[in-house]
């Protein structure tokens, strides 16, 4: 029997802001925010464009088609548009709670203050949780606040989400080029939140191995990791098959600590072979706390409906497994408990029976 995953509920822990404006409206606000750099002047041949520059194999390739959305990207109104727009297409895609992350310090250039990023990313929320609310399509959403690793803002903007985390904010992350930049670089940011009792989760694991995942929980304290998919790395199989577990692959797994997987990502970028080799389905068996996150749905032509299909259809995934993951997202939401426990109760498990 097919399983039709549009209609299920979906949480989504991981998902960047920047990486999931719609084709067309990247070609609107670069025609009125005076943007000339784009690859191509139709929404299909651009969407095509972002798939396939994306595909590249390579993070750091994967990451340089970034430049031509945050590059539309820098005004309060671009902002508020692609917010409002990103909270629609998730709702519309079954989504019933988001974490939506970006990185403010890459929308300055036009004299926008880290502030004003915030608040008109915040208004678009909540103009679109409103309106989705309307068309019978509750959802709740909450942004992450991103340092780049390369750069040097990181303390600066996990003081901008301690200040933020009453109005629309739920925790922090660093993102960008893995290799080269640990996360131990910004141990001052992560040493403040956990002062200031805040969440954070990190990138790692992704195009770096198990070093980056070892200093992200160990030396920085990360709540979730994003991605973390070489934990496999320190998953032995013997002749049997049998799995034994290093000292950190058990560690992560006893711990529950959240992975934001992300397949379709993942493939792209040669973290992974194959939807159906990705390790989501190895640590889903072996019962890590494993995630099903978009990253990016305009460079990955992606959605939950899509990932979850990809899994159904590649990797034998089922209903079950389905509900068992978004189970797992929602209790590592950075949303207080109550309203977890309400969202599981009222709307994820109805939505599954
Ligand atoms: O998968 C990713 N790994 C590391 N960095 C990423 C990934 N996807 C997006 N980013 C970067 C590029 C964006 O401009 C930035 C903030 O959303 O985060
Ligand atoms: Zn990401």
């Amino acid at each position: 029997m097919t399983l039709d995953t549009a209609p299920l509920p979906k949480v989504l822990l991981h998902d960047h802001l920047d990486g999931g404006v719609r084709p067309a409206t990247v070609l609107e606000l670069a025609r009125e925010t005076g943007y000339t750099e784009l690859p191509a002047d139709d929404p299909v041949a651009l969407g095509e464009w972002f798939r396939a520059a994306a595909d590249s194999g390579s993070l750091v390739r994967y990451l340089e088609t970034f430049a031509h959305t945050v590059g539309v990207m820098q005004t309060a109104d671009a902002l508020h548009r692609v917010a409002y727009e990103c909270v629609r297409d998730l709702s519309d895609d079954g989504v019933v709670y988001a974490e939506v992350r970006y990185a403010p310090e890459q929308h300055l250039e036009q004299g926008l203050s880290l502030e004003e990023v915030v608040e008109a990313v915040n208004a678009g929320f909540r103009d679109g949780e409103r309106d989705a609310a309307v068309a019978g399509r509750p959802i709740v959403v909450r942004a992450l606040l991103t340092a780049m690793r390369h750069a040097a803002k990181s303390r600066e903007i996990a003081e901008l989400a301690v200040r933020y985390r009453d109005d629309g904010v739920g925790g922090f992350d660093i993102a960008g080029a893995e290799a080269g930049y640990p996360p131990t670089r910004h141990l001052d940011a992560f040493e403040y939140l956990r002062r200031e009792n805040a969440h954070f989760t990190i990138h790692a694991g992704e195009a770096f191995g198990l070093p980056s995942i070892w200093e992200a929980i160990q030396w920085c304290g990360a709540e979730r990791l994003g991605h973390g998919v070489r934990i496999v790395d320190d998953i032995q199989q013997d002749v049997d098959g049998r799995p034994h577990l290093g000292r950190l692959a058990a560690f992560v797994r006893d711990r529950r600590i959240p992975l934001e997987m992300c397949p379709s990502s993942n493939v792209q970028t040669g973290a992974a072979e194959s939807i159906a080799a990705h390790p989501i389905t190895f640590l889903k068996d072996l019962t890590f706390r494993v995630t099903l996150n978009t990253d990016n749905r305009l460079m990955s032509n992606t959605s939950m409906s899509k990932e979850m299909q990809l899994l159904v259809d590649e990797a034998g995934w089922s209903k079950t497994d389905l509900l068992w993951v978004t189970l797992n997202a929602m209790k590592s939401a950075f949303l207080p408990f109550d309203q977890r426990l309400r969202l599981i109760e009222d709307v994820i498990k109805p939505g599954y029976r």
